[in-house]
């Protein structure tokens, strides 16, 4: 019996191709696409005979991937690349960065240097990023332009910058961005405030309770240094973790970037109440703020993402460096070879970074019915020969160049390794103008 075959938009067929839920490498699959949702899994001469598809994109020596999730970064901070190295993190921010940001931020700055975050991002793999920045109506153009998927941070700090005068005026400014950009649907928002160290109770309190009547997750630095902790217990008598906790902000929607430095019984704490962390392996070791114990928390059941932190501080926007980086230190660290598996890096990676989002429904993996969030990569070039294990070879072999094709809610973003849309000259000229504008002589 012959059946008429189902228009669809896109069929990608690809050599493996790494699911993370189920947790599963097929071998000569495709991935049926329609409206920009994954409609079907399954073998490729099924797919051939059961689809006609708009577009048909065949990937013979590739492994498709869900689309990499950043689960912290400050993308605007892509034109401070390389502008302030060497430093530990409270000089960094207070001598350069904090310095440099009111000198010149302001929400062309955000608008260009996210521009420039999201092709490298694009580039490297990464379709949906988690940001903490100034100016997120700016960075939300910049993400829309690229297609790009984003969760921008509603931030709060209590002094004044070039965006807000306190911190009530950032939060409003924040969530009248949110009502604005309600209707994108590749747009999606939570609430940052910045630290422990650069935020009152008092702000504290509301974000929570706007994180309860918005629904919406809490993204905050935390325990990223030693001098963080000891400042803490010496202005509020407890550490900074046990602060917020007893203002009641650690639970499922807490997102704790960074956890460098906890105790066993904190890191329990954020075991029972179900906290996520974003891991940024880079950005704490080029700070020396040290690592965090990432394979604790997982043995503890924390779900764990994985973040880049900003340009400025690690200096690449690149989570195929971060998987090897995590895989690779985690062992490292607990002299035990088999924490973290490659296949738990690249779930961190992808699922458990949405999860922290409240998006697990939506991306993080190739499942029918989720946004078709995808990213091939290449392993045939002669360096990732011989390949027995595509999934390990993701984590230890490829890089972010290996990177050919990119896909947010079933839309091309990178093609054959070129951006769309590929307006490159005109992002070159202004990041060279920035450069000029940024390049203040600082005193050693
Ligand atoms: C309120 S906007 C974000 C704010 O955070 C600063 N920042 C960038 N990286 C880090 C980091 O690793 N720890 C703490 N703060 C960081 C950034 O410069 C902005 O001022
Ligand atoms: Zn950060």
């Amino acid at each position: 019996m012959t059946t008429t075959p189902e228009a669809i938009d896109l069929l990608i067929e690809a050599r493996w191709i790494a699911a993370v839920a189920p947790d599963v490498v097929l071998k000569n699959h495709a991935v049926a696409i329609r409206d920009g949702r994954i409609l079907a899994v399954l073998p490729g001469s099924e797919a051939r005979q059961r689809y006609l598809p708009d577009q048909r994109v065949t990937l013979e020596d590739h492994v498709l991937i869900p689309g990499l999730v950043n689960l912290h970064t400050h993308a605007a901070m892509s034109l401070m690349r390389g502008m302030a190295d060497d430093l530990p993190l409270h000089d960094w921010l207070q001598k350069r960065i904090w310095p440099a940001e009111a000198a010149h931020v302001s929400a062309q700055f955000v608008y260009d240097g996210t521009r420039l975050a999201c092709a490298e991002m694009l580039k490297g793999g990464i379709t949906c990023f988690n940001d903490m920045y100034f100016f997120p109506e700016a960075a939300a153009t910049a993400a829309r332009e690229y297609g790009m998927r984003a969760t921008l941070g509603i931030t709060t700090l209590e002094f004044p910058t070039t965006y807000a005068s306190d911190a009530d005026d950032y939060l409003n400014k924040g969530l009248a961005v949110r009502e604005k950009l309600l209707n994108q649907p590749l747009i999606n928002f939570c609430l940052a405030p910045h630290a422990p160290y650069t935020v009152s109770d008092g702000t504290f309190e509301r974000v929570l309770t706007l994180s309860e009547q918005l629904n919406l997750p809490i993204h905050c630095h935390i325990h990223e240094t030693r001098q963080e902790i000891e400042d803490g217990q010496r202005q509020n008598g407890l550490a900074p973790l046990e602060r917020l906790h007893q203002l009641g902000l650690l639970g499922p929607s807490f997102i704790g970037v960074h956890a460098v430095h906890l105790s066993e019984g904190e890191l329990q704490l954020l075991a029972e109440t179900g906290s996520s962390i974003a891991h940024c392996p880079t950005s704490n070791l080029k700070l020396a703020s040290g690592f965090a114990p990432v394979a604790r928390m997982r043995q503890l059941g924390i779900n764990v993402g994985l973040g880049t932190d900003g340009a400025a501080s690690n200096n690449r926007l690149d989570l195929f460096g971060e998987m090897r980086l995590a895989a690779l230190l985690a062992k490292g660290s607990t002299g035990d070879a088999s924490v973290l598996p490659a296949n738990e890096v690249l779930r961190m990676a992808t699922l458990n970074g949405a999860i922290a989002l409240g998006l697990g429904d939506e991306i993080g993996s190739i499942t029918p019915g989720k946004a078709a969030d995808l990213c091939a990569v290449s392993l045939g070039a002669i360096e990732s020969k011989p390949c027995f294990d595509p999934v390990s070879h993701l984590v230890h072999v490829a890089g972010r160049e290996c990177v050919t094709h990119v896909w947010v809610a079933g839309k091309c973003c990178v093609d054959h390794k070129t951006l769309h849309p590929a307006d490159q000259n005109d992002l070159e000229s202004t990041i060279a103008l920035w450069q000029n504008r940024l390049e203040v002589r600082w005193e050693a």
